[in-house]
């Protein structure tokens, strides 16, 4: 997908929101448990509640590849299932040597059809050059994460500037606002100011709403850009809302509640 038509959607949906199919299967509910494809029916009632509130899905690689081949067959229906204007994100926090990296983009971009890929930075240019290699493809780095380890060397000093600092003015160099996003968490609020300056044209995956105790509030005010420039992602949160028969209704409810949030922050930034 390109990043007109990312911007497009986002647009007609007023909407940022990204859906996390974070689908751990001792959270199904009761009744989908005994399912011989629980993780894909789940997942579908899902996709089929949010579809029109959310212009992306971000389905964490993990929480299949714990299943063996069973879950990447979950993986690969659900990412099949997903309608192709949406945006489709493999959290899979891949990045290796070239070759290796090579052989991970072949993974996520050939053999299954998703429209971007998490990629971890700490190996350097030849570990992501791989991922920008496609047309319509994104790599998604990650620049400073929502977690509490990302005080360990995210926020360590190098010389003047923090780590992640570095890797967003150096990372956003090798590939471009229509190729190129970077993981930033919501958790993160008092740094946002200074992330738009260092990377004012792309794209942000926003972690860390929901779940993690994230605001949409500030992330949506101090980091939007004139494209809007923001994907939030909020998975415990929707998914496992009610953590029962009701889920994709629940799932549902809040989905709307951020959305039409999010509606409002886009409605400011055109007027
Ligand atoms: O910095 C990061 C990078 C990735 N994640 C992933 O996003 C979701 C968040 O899930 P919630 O349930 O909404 O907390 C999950 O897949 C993480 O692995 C992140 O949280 N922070």
């Amino acid at each position: 997908m390109t990043r007109q038509q990312l911007v497009e959607q986002i647009k007609k949906k007023k909407s940022y929101l990204c859906v996390g199919l974070d689908t751990d299967i001792t959270k199904i509910p009761a009744h989908l448990q005994s399912h011989p494809d629980a993780i894909f029916e789940f997942n579908k009632a899902i996709i089929d509640a949010t579809k029109d509130l959310c212009v992306s899905y971000k389905i964490n690689t993990a929480f299949y590849e714990a299943h063996g081949l069973k879950g990447w067959e979950a993986m690969q229906k659900t990412v099949e299932y997903i309608p192709q204007e949406i945006f489709t994100i493999a959290d899979a926090k891949r990045g290796d040597i070239g070759n290796t990296s090579t052989q991970y983009a072949k993974a996520f971009f050939e053999a299954l059809p998703f429209d971007s890929i998490t990629v971890a930075p700490y190996m350097g240019e030849d570990s992501v050059a791989p991922f920008l290699e496609y047309n319509g493809k994104w790599a998604i780095v990650l620049g400073l994460t929502s977690n509490k380890g990302a005080s360990d060397f995210e926020l360590q000093k190098t010389g003047e500037a923090y780590l992640y600092e570095k890797v967003l003015s150096t990372v956003s160099k090798w590939g471009s606002p229509e190729n190129l996003m970077f993981v930033i968490g919501a958790t993160q609020a008092e740094e946002f100011t200074n992330i738009r300056k260092i990377t004012p044209d792309h794209f942000y995956l926003v972690p860390g709403v929901g779940a993690q105790g994230g605001s949409l509030k500030d992330i949506s005010e101090k980091a939007m850009n004139k494209d809007c420039g923001l994907l939030v992602n909020a998975s415990r949160a929707i998914i496992y809302a009610s953590g029962k028969e009701d889920f994709a209704d629940a799932a549902r409810k809040v989905a709307q509640e951020y959305q039409q949030e999010m509606a409002v922050y886009l409605d400011r930034l055109n007027n």
